[in-house]
């Protein structure tokens, strides 16, 4: 049986990859009432823009030109809403996909979650002027 994974590599991989993500997100019950309920998204709107967000960070496609912070600064979420996040953003990409750019996608989502809560108040900023590098 093959079970080799493929890289994210190509705009459908990043579609699949978004989708997927949002389905966890939606069945969650900690984080669907923040999107569904809080900011009542509207997923036909957000999902492109996400597609644009990780394709230019992951293919370097540029099509993304938003600011990502702003949307967050005022939600009503905890450092546990954001490490849920981060619990099922790893577990998709892990089901999904295997290489060099699937784990750049967990750094850099790792990264912007931290930089996203150390905006936030969320964590403190602590010493380590490394601190936006996670260690395993
Ligand atoms: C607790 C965790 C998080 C929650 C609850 C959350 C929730 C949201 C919500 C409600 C929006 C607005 C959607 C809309 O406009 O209808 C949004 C947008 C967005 N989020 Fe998050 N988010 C979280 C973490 C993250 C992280 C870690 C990243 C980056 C890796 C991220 C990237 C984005 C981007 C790129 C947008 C689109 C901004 C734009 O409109 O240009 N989010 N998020």
């Amino acid at each position: 049986m093959n079970t080799e994974k493929p890289d994210i590599r190509t705009e459908e991989d990043i579609k699949r990859m978004v989708d997927a993500f949002y389905d966890l997100v939606n069945q969650d019950d900690m984080l669907s009432p923040v999107f569904n309920g809080h900011a009542h998204v509207n997923w036909e709107t957000h999902l492109p823009i996400m597609y644009k967000f990780w394709s230019s960070i992951l293919l370097g496609s540029s099509t993304y030109n938003g600011q990502p912070f702003p949307k967050h600064a005022f939600l009503p979420v905890e450092k546990g809403h954001f490490d849920r996040w981060m619990e099922l953003f790893v577990k998709n990409i892990d089901d999904l996909f295997e290489g060099q750019i699937a784990e750049m996608s967990k750094a850099r989502a790792i990264n912007m979650a931290r930089v996203f809560q150390l905006k936030m108040g969320l964590i403190p900023r602590g010493d380590n002027p490394f601190y936006l590098v996670e260690k395993k």
